[in-house]
């Protein structure tokens, strides 16, 4: 059956401001070369045109780790309506909730308010990063979201499911493919999935500009760890990923596109033909140093209790083997040929 497009009603909710994107960079700067997938091509009555797809993700996913996905199901109008629930909610929520829903990152994960202030309650170093991350306790308990995001979260948990079971599902369709497995063997057998996000969540986030002192990184190079990160593209270019030829280059607007990245897990479980690749977040180049950025990303996660270990029955690494040609799975062998236990983050 062919993929279903997003729909949502939302005629009858509060009205909020629209979310009106801002100036890509007018500046010429180190692009990175990514890949793009058109997602509806996974429904063509053509196999040769879906073994082109194929083919495509297990480039893009072998040599870059990340990809721009096209015609998923969503409009760029529906795509500029989560961001603008996501900026409404930074806007609208009270300082007595910003202290009462604040994150704490020392009970292992990030549900709840990140302020200004930086990571953890100590309050160590100001970032500058506002962020609101949705766990799917939030979405059963609406005590744990700011009261104005209190007629919208039946709107987010829509879109987090079509994002999850619909586009995140079809993806990985694709690189089960890739491995020669059955279409929804990583979904059945890898995926978290369940009360609307699984084990994953969902993140608003605000870079305010940064002035003053600081070294120009707002976020630190690192992978991911869990199955595939989806960011949708944002004007403001402070993204970057670090290239095959080791330079760090910005990822450049693609507007409704959506990023998706690949977790460790992922490059684990392939056996390192899919790379979970560095990445990190940059000033903006000098026409953009004033704009906020804001960011919308659904980090997928692995069910918690998954084995860590290649899938050994893949065709594909039957027939070719490992690749240690990324990081994350040559540290793995190192770990596990010390005899160290590998756990799930
Ligand atoms: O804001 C972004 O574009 C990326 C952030 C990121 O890499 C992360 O939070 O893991
Ligand atoms: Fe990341």
């Amino acid at each position: 059956m062919p993929a279903q497009p997003y729909e949502f009603d939302n005629s009858g909710l509060p009205p909020i401001p629209p979310y009106v994107p801002g100036k890509p960079t007018s500046l010429d700067i180190d692009w990175a070369d990514l890949r793009e997938l058109d997602l509806s091509l996974l429904d063509s009555p053509d196999p040769e045109v879906v073994k082109r797809l194929v083919k495509t993700t297990a480039q893009a996913i072998r040599e870059d780790g990340f990809l721009f996905v096209k015609n998923y199901g969503m409009t760029l109008e529906q795509v500029h309506r989560q961001f603008a629930l996501g900026k409404y909610c930074f806007d609208n929520m009270t300082e007595e909730e910003k202290v009462r829903l604040e994150w704490d990152p020392s009970l292992g994960h990030y549900q709840g308010y990140k302020p200004r202030s930086g990571w953890g309650k100590a309050r160590l170093s100001v970032d500058d990063i506002e962020g609101m991350n949705y766990y799917a306790p939030q979405f059963a308990d609406h005590n744990l979201v700011p009261k104005c995001m209190h007629p919208f979260m039946e709107e987010i948990a829509h879109f987090v499911d079509y994002a999850s079971t619909s586009i995140n599902r079809r993806l990985l369709c694709l690189l089960s493919r890739v491995l020669e497995l059955p279409d929804d063997y990583i979904y059945d057998h890898v995926q978290s999935k369940g009360d609307v996000i699984g084990e994953g969540y969902l993140r608003h986030a605000l870079y305010h500009p940064q002035h003053g002192e600081g070294n120009g990184v707002r976020l630190y190079g690192h992978t991911d760890y869990g199955t595939t990160t989806m960011l949708w593209s944002v004007p403001v270019s402070a993204l970057m990923v670090l290239s095959r030829d080791n330079k760090w280059r910005y990822v450049k607007y693609n507007p409704g596109a959506l990023l998706i990245n690949l977790g460790e897990v992922l490059e684990v479980l392939s056996a390192g033909h899919f790379k979970a690749t560095l990445h990190r977040v940059v000033l903006p180049p000098d026409d953009q140093l004033e704009a906020e950025r804001l960011s919308l990303i659904l980090f997928q996660a692995v069910k918690s209790d998954l084995t860590l270990q290649p899938i050994e029955e893949a065709p594909l690494i039957q027939r070719e083997g490992e690749v240690l040609a990324g990081t994350v799975f040559p540290a793995y062998k190192a770990l596990m040929e010390a005899g160290l236990k590998v756990s799930l983050p």
